[in-house]
Formats: structure tokens, sequence, C-alpha cells
């Protein structure tokens, strides 16, 4: 029989139940055991929920209650001196938060013995999603050693209320190639690891369970040397390890290519497959797997949103099953569900004609046994979900032939701005005249409970849209006052108006749709609710003018606007499947294009495009970037080039990683780039550096996501570093990222630091 499995369940709970108790914890307002409650509620919760779908191999130990990288790091003994972790038994919780977020300086933390100022472990992204993981630190001491076998209580909480669960491991080749390794090449340390995985696995098999199964997504990337051999002894081992517990070897996001004929020849009993992005990939694979052993097919997208087209996954699946393999498949989810919200249930406003298209993580579990029904008992026995399934693709997408004929009438001089950069910037300086390193920000502050407490009354009709907004400008006020009053050179006028940098564009545009509660974990408690692009986008009404307009009317400083780009607009949506990406992409730019023209049209010098998604969508592979890159530059400049040489464009980006891709942006060609440095101490830099970025650069000298407030030494020391790097008239002083995280008692301190530091160092530099 086939087997219907899941790769993973969505962690914050339906109703965000995770991140309600994780701030409450947090803010000292519940204790332990109610945090630990409620989480072995939820994951009780969804255990049942899975099985009660028909779901075979139900996962577990793919909850955690704030990471799952960190949470293999903590099990496995890879905690860096100074979190208050003794070397010896289970990490506590005190020192698995003060990784995750930094330490805050409590007596808690005191007492579990965390350095103050311990500072949180670098996040950055998991491949190329929106989700982040944080960075185990190896060095040539690491010593691995299993603190407490999670799995295995996983299986036996799964046993213990009736369900025998398939606990997820991050495997160990990809766990060290995640990791940041200094001093040491990480696979160097395979060999110290690998008995601390089979001892795992022994005690997963002591528990109960009679399959894992082990992620190693860093199969479908580019591969170090070295990686090859190191997949062949760490599955020896493991296979030894446990004889009777069958593996299942994961891959996911993309396709083998190369590494398809090794990872076949590895002692698993099953592999898993994404024919979601990498279809293709299945007629090699059925040639290359021995058809004894197990084949899960992904057919069910686990990255977006859509309705499978269950009569095509199905003749798939029936391709594989063709020729005596019938016997050994599964059918899944393409990779976790992390990636999508809950529920379609609770969406009770959407457009009919959209909600008919979409599944969500329960329906996808729907979809999942569907198959694996229609496998063994052929299409009728699933007819009338496949007559369903071929009515929602006949649907059309919302067509605008505006759009189509504007993007039609596309020319290379709209993606060009009319002089270079060194013309621009002599404009620019002249226009504004400021000192060197300017201190600025990114553009948010604090999205307090009270802002948010604004917006959700006036969503739920309890307060007017005057009244909401007069709110909102009495916010903005306070903070341009506030900023003046602290001597920041280009404030910001904080987007309090904004419920999320996307959703509120989203909001706006045509072409798009959004949910009530579809959520998704963006990293820790942060969710993100994507906005589903289901239409051809276009801007029926300026969006920001009206904010930045009353900020600028408020100061005589130059007032940054802040708009979100292209790019990132599109890899922070759940995107239409109909329309190639860079299509979709350029009407988002065009839409983005109006607002620039709009803002300069509305006296707003100094223009924020921001572009912190613009690596995501890099693909995993090497060979399929610069087509990428290509469009993506080319959407960026589209929404940006609409301006005269005096207006200043900026640019951000958060999460990335510079090196490979410093040329390109470059070519983005923005007047002044703020970045994300401050976790990994200017490392960043060195990018900008050797390929002398042209243009002006903001290193991010406070990593805002952390609750700890860099005092100026701090601030100062990092600006030398880059002052050492980048010549000191194009460096600007301004945090990692935007503040809306943060609490005023931690943005106050630390911008007036921040200014103190920008002073210090333009008096060295005279
Ligand atoms: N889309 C996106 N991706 C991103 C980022 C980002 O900013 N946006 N930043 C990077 C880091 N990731 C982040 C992701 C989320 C958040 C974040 O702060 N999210 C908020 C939600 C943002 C939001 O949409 N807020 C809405 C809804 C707020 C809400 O929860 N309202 C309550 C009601 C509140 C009340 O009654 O007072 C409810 O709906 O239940 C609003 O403010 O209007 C959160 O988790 O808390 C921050 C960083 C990378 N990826
Ligand atoms: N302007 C945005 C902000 O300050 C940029 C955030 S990048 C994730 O919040
Ligand atoms: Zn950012």
């Amino acid at each position: 029989m086939t087997i219907a499995a899941n790769l993973g369940y969505p962690r914050i709970g339906p109703r965000r139940e995770l991140k309600t108790a994780l701030e409450s914890f947090w803010s000292g307002k519940s204790t332990e055991a109610e945090l630990l409650a409620t989480a072995e509620a939820l994951r009780a919760g969804s255990r049942a929920l899975q099985q009660g779908s028909g779901i075979n191999h139900v996962p577990s130990t793919d909850f955690t209650l704030y990471d799952h990288v960190l949470d293999t790091a903590c099990a496995l003994g890879v905690v860096p001196d100074g979190y208050g972790w003794s070397g010896e038994g289970p990490v506590s919780l005190a020192t698995y938060f003060a990784l995750a977020r930094g330490a805050r300086g409590t007596e808690a933390e005191q007492e579990a013995g965390i350095r103050p100022g311990a500072t949180a472990l670098e996040m950055t992204k998991w491949f190329d999603t929106n989700y982040h993981y944080l960075v185990p630190r190896l060095t040539p001491e690491t010593r691995f050693q299993l603190t407490r076998n999670r799995w295995a209580d996983a299986v036996r909480e799964g046993l213990a209320l009736g369900t025998r669960t398939r606990p997820v491991l991050l495997g160990p080749v990809s766990f060290l190639l995640l990791s940041k390794a200094e001093d040491v090449r990480p696979l160097d340390l395979l060999p110290a690891l690998l008995p601390v995985y089979a001892e795992v696995l022994r005690g997963i098999a002591e528990a109960g369970a009679t399959w894992v199964q082990i992620d190693e997504p860093c199969l479908v990337t580019d591969l170090p040397p070295g990686a090859e051999a190191a997949y062949a002894t760490a599955y020896h081992a493991l296979a030894e390890a446990a004889p009777g517990l069958d593996i299942l070897l994961a891959t996911y996001f993309g396709a083998l290519r190369e590494n398809l004929p090794f990872t076949a020849a590895l002692p698993v009993a099953g592999l898993h497959l994404d024919l979601v992005r990498a279809p293709d990939q299945l007629a090699d694979a059925l040639a290359a797997w021995p058809a004894d052993r197990w084949l899960s097919l992904g057919l069910v997208d686990g990255r977006n949103v859509w309705r499978t087209d269950l009569r095509q996954a199905l003749g798939l699946a029936q391709h594989a099953a063709a020729g005596g393999r019938g016997k050994r498949l599964m059918v899944a989810p393409s990779c976790s569900l992390l990636h999508v919200p809950h529920s379609l249930k609770l969406e009770t406003a959407l457009d009919p004609a959209l909600a008919r298209r979409l599944a969500f993580a329960n329906e996808k579990l729907a979809e999942v046994v569907a198959l694996a029904r229609g496998l063994d008992e052929g299409e009728a026995a699933i007819a009338p979900l496949l007559k369903a399934s071929d009515a929602a693709r006949a649907e059309a997408q919302r067509q605008d032939p505006a759009v189509a004929a504007r993007l039609g009438a596309l020319t290379p001089e709209m993606a060009q701005r009319r002089s270079p950069y060194a013309q621009r910037a002599e404009a620019q300086h002249a226009r504004f005249n400021l000192p060197k390193l300017p201190v600025t920000s990114i553009g948010s502050w604090p999205q307090t409970a009270e802002v948010r407490a604004l917006r959700a009354r006036l969503a739920r009709g309890e307060m007017t849209q005057d009244a909401h907004d007069a709110a909102m400008e009495a916010l903005t006020a306070e903070a341009v006052r506030w900023q003046e009053e602290i001597g920041v050179d280009v404030p910001v006028h904080g987007e309090f108006e904004r419920n999320d940098m996307v959703k509120y564009f989203g909001e706006q545009l045509a072409g798009y749709a959004f949910t009530k509660h579809g959520w998704v974990q963006s990293y820790g408690s942060r969710c993100v609710a994507p906005p589903i692009i289901w239409g051809d986008v276009s801007r029926p009404h300026p969006m920001t003018v009206r904010w930045s307009a009353f900020a600028q009317s408020l100061t005589k400083r130059p007032m940054k606007g802040m708009l979100t780009g292209p790019v990132t607009m599109l890899n922070w949506s759940f995107v239409r499947d109909d329309l190639p990406r860079d299509v979709v992409c350029r009407q988002i730019a065009l839409a983005i294009r109006d607002e620039v023209a709009d803002l300069e049209a509305a006296g707003i010098g100094m223009i924020q495009i921001d572009e912190p998604a613009f690596r995501e969508g890099l693909p995993l592979r090497e060979s399929d970037r610069a087509e990428y890159l290509r469009w993506a530059v080319e959407c960026f400049r589209l929404s940006a080039s609409v301006v005269g040489d005096a207006t200043q464009i900026h640019t951000h980006m958060c999460y990335s990683e510079f090196n490979d891709i410093i040329a390109e942006i470059a070519a983005m060609d923005a007047d002044v780039i703020s970045i994300e440095t401050a976790r990994s101490d200017m490392e960043l830099l060195a990018a900008f550096e050797g390929f002398a970025y042209p243009n002006e650069i903001g290193p991010g000298v406070w990593d805002i996501h952390s609750p700890r407030v860099p005092d100026a030494a701090e601030m100062v020391a990092l600006l030398r570093r880059a002052a050492q790097r980048v010549p000191a008239g194009r460096l600007w002083a301004n945090p990692d990222c935007g503040c809306k995280t943060r609490g005023w008692a931690e943005v106050r301190p630390a911008m007036a630091n921040l200014v103190a530091a920008a002073r210090t160092l333009r008096a060295e530099l005279v």
C-alpha cells in the first residue's frame, strides 16, 4: 500500500498560539511550565489532525520553540562558551533563548550563568525561503555529545497518545554544511559527529519508531569538495547504527542532478524527492534508485498555496509505480509544510473564485491522502476530487490588458538613470549638504502593541478611518520630533501605518489578495502573512505619498520615502503559477515606479526601495543564477530609474551574503545601500571593499534583531572598521534593519548612541 506521508507541519499554531505563548513567557507573564504545556498541546493537536486526515507517516520533532537548527545544535552539544551551559546534560531554556535572541541582562540569565552581553547566534535564510535559522558555531574545539535525545522523546510522546511518528532529523552533512566553522573545515568534524547521530538513532529505535526521516537538503545544492565522500561515510555509519530503523533520506527545494548517482548508492531505505520544483528528476531517479527500496514522491507543493493539479500529480505517481515499484511508494508534500499557512478554513473573506484554487497545509494533507488512494485504488476512487481539481485549474487568473500593454512597451532607457552615479552624487550632495557619516535608519520604528491595537480596532470597525489616520499621524509626528531632537540627519516617517512591508503594499495593489490568518513562521515568534498574487498587478492609486508628504511637512531635513522593491514584493508573496516570475516581477516594478514618480513629484528627495529578499530568490544552483539576477536587477532599476539626478535612491538588504552577487548589487545602481553587517562583525563589508563598490554604503552597526542595546563605543568600533574598508565620504551610519520588532526602551538609547558614535568618528576623520 502506498504510504501517505508528511515531512513537517507548521508549528506556530493555527491561531499563532506558539507566538503568543513565547512572547508571554519572554515578557515574564507566564512560566516555563506554561510555555511547555502550550507547546505540548500544539504537538498533540497537529499529530491528531494529521493522523485524522489519513496521513500514515506523521512527522515528529518538526516542532520547535524557536528554530529546528538551533534545537539540533543544542541536542548535539554545539553550544559556545558564555551561554551558561555546563558542558554536560540538557541545555536549559535560558541558554536556548540566549543563543536565539542574545542576553537581555535579566536576573534569570545571571542565575543561569549567561554572560551579560552575550549576542545571539547569527541568523540566516533557510535556503531560498523566508524562514530563518540560527547558524551553529563550530570550532576545532567543538566536542559533540548528546545532551538530550529529543527525537526519542518525541517518539515516546506520540506513542503515549497513540501515534507512532516518524521523527525528523537534520542530517549530519547538512548540519555541518549549514554551520559556521572557524579555523576548521566543517566536514572534518564528521567523524566526531557521527557517533552522536548513531546514538540518536539507537534511541529513536528503542523508543519504538520504525522510520526516521533524515533531511539532507544540501543534496540539491552545488556541494563542496569532500561532500560526496562525507555522505557515503555518514550513511554507512548511520545504517549500521540502528539496523531495525528505516531511514528516509529527504531532499527538497530542487533536483539532485549530479548528486543523484552517489545519493542512490547510499544505504538508506527510502529517498524523498521534490517533484514540484523538479519534476524532471523523476525519470533519472527511477533509473538510478533500486526498485526494492522506497521512493517518496513530493507531489504537493510545500512552498506555494495553489491546489495541486491532482490529475497531473497522479499521472507522475502512476508513472513511478509502473515497473513493479508500486509496493514501495510514498506520496508526500514536496518539503515541510512549514512554509504555508495552516488552514484555508479560517479564511472566510476570500473571493470564492480564489478560494477554490487554494490549498493550505491541511488541504495539502488531504491532497496527499487522495493521491495515495488514487494510486492504490485507481482514478475512479477519487473521481470527484479529480474533477474538482480540474475545474479549479481551468479557472483563468485575472487579466488586465492595460498591464500587458505597458509591459509590451518597455524600453531599455526606462531601466537607466539619466546620469552616472558620480554626476548624480554631485547633484545630491549639493542639494542635501549632509555631514560625513550621515545618520539615518532603515525605516520602521517600533510596532508597539498600541500601534497594532489601532489597526485591529479599525479592522473590527471600532474606530473610523479618520480617527485611525489621525492617531498614526500623531505617532509619526512624535517620531519625527524625536529624530530631530537626537540629531538624526535623515529621518524616516516610521512606517506606523503599515502592518508589514509586503502585505501593506499587496493590500493596495490590484492583482493581489490577502488572508486573515495565513501566517507563516519567519523566525522564532515572528510570522508573516504573505499576500497572494493571483492577477495582473497594477497600482490603482498612490500608496505612501500621503504619509511621506505629511512627515516631510514637519521637518526641514530630508525625509526618506520608504517603499518595498519589486523583487522583494515577489519573493515574499505567494505568486501565481501561470506566468513566469520575471513577468510578474516586471508588473510589480512598474507599479512601484509609479509610486516613486509620485513621491518625487510630492517633493520627497530621498526614496528607499527595500530589497531584503533580493538574494532569497537566487536559485540554489550556480548555473541557474545569471538569468535570475539579470531580470531581478532590471526590475529594481525599472522601479527606481524614473527619477532625476538630484533625487537620491536608497536600497536596503538584510540577511544576505553579498560576496557572490556584489557585481549585481552594484548594477542595481542605487545611490546608497544599507546592509546587514552587525551580527557578522562587518565581515560582509569585505565584498564591498574587494569590488570597490562605487556608490554609498550604510553598513548596519546595530543588530536590531537582538534586544541588546549596543553602546556608542561598540558602534564606533564597527564604524571604524567600516571606514578602513570604504572611504568615509561614502559611508552612512545606520542600524542593521528596521526597528519594528524592537521596543522604544531599546530604540531610544540605541539611536542616541548611534548619533554619538557617528559624531565621534566624524571628529576623528577631520
Ligand atoms: N514579509 C516579510 N518578511 C520578512 C520581513 C518582513 O518584515 N516582512 N523581515 C525579515 C525578518 N522577518 C520578520 C518577519 C515578521 C516580522 C514581524 O514583526 N511580524 C509580525 C506581524 C506583522 C503583521 O502583519 N502585523 C499585523 C497584524 C498584527 C497582529 O498580530 N494583530 C493581532 C491583533 C493585535 C491587537 O489586537 O492588538 C491579530 O491579528 O490577532 C499588523 O500589525 O496589523 C509578528 O510576527 O508579530 C518581523 C520580521 C525577513 N522577512
Ligand atoms: N523599511 C523596512 C523596515 O525598516 C525594511 C525592513 S527589511 C526586512 O522595517
Ligand atoms: Zn532589513
